[in-house]
């Protein structure tokens, strides 16, 4: 039987400096599972999230995903393995239209997929981008801005010669961070 379990964390601790975050986080995702991570402000759901992409200072435990142990890894090791992440922020470029927005994800995958089929496949996922490809990014509403953000981090992984950009090579994960105002 194919493998389902395509992230396992097990006893993940993470640390800033001196300040010791994440105290054993286990979880695990299933192929084509979407996952929340909920919890109180400061809880370390970021944190986790970081320590998977390889941004924490410090990280000890077992990431693995796909079969390969992540936290050797480098960060840029881990997105070419099919790791997307999106930050709360967002990052859109001011001044640039939404369209040099996503020129910016292809660069970052390798710049070896032809960029008006990548760009045409991401509008056609996403129709309200298709309508404002030309718009500067920043003024789009919020939820296109998220919009946005998601498809300039969604890329075809690894070195593929394949001129369509749907030409995923899976595994393929997406990590989104979302606010929600608490208190
Ligand atoms: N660069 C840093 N240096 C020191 N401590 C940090 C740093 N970044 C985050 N922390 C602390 O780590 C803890 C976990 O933060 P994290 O951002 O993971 O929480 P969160 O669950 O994502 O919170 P929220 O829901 O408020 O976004 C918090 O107490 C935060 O103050």
């Amino acid at each position: 039987m194919a493998e389902t379990v395509l992230l396992e964390i097990n006893d993940l601790h993470a640390w800033y400096g001196a300040s010791h975050i994440l105290h054993g986080i286990s979880l695990h995702v299933n192929r084509g599972e979407v996952v929340a991570l909920v919890g109180r402000n400061g809880a370390g759901k970021t944190t986790t999230l970081r320590a998977m992409m390889g941004l924490m200072p410090k990280a000890t435990g077992r990431v693995r995903f796909a079969g390969r142990e992540l936290l050797p890894l480098r960060a840029h090791q881990r997105f070419h393995l099919g790791l997307a992440y999106v930050p709360e922020e967002r990052r859109i470029v001011p001044g640039l239209s939404v369209r040099e927005n996503l020129r910016l994800g292809l660069v970052a995958a390798g710049g070896e997929i032809e960029e008006r089929t990548a760009i045409d496949e991401i509008a056609e996922t996403f129709p309200r981008l298709k309508e404002r490809l030309d718009q500067e990014g920043v003024t789009l509403s919020g939820g296109e801005q998220q919009m946005l953000a998601i498809a300039r981090a969604d890329r075809p992984v690894g070195r593929s010669k394949s001129p369509g950009y749907g030409h995923l090579k899976l595994p393929h994960l997406m990590i989104a961070v979302s606010a929600a105002e608490q208190q």
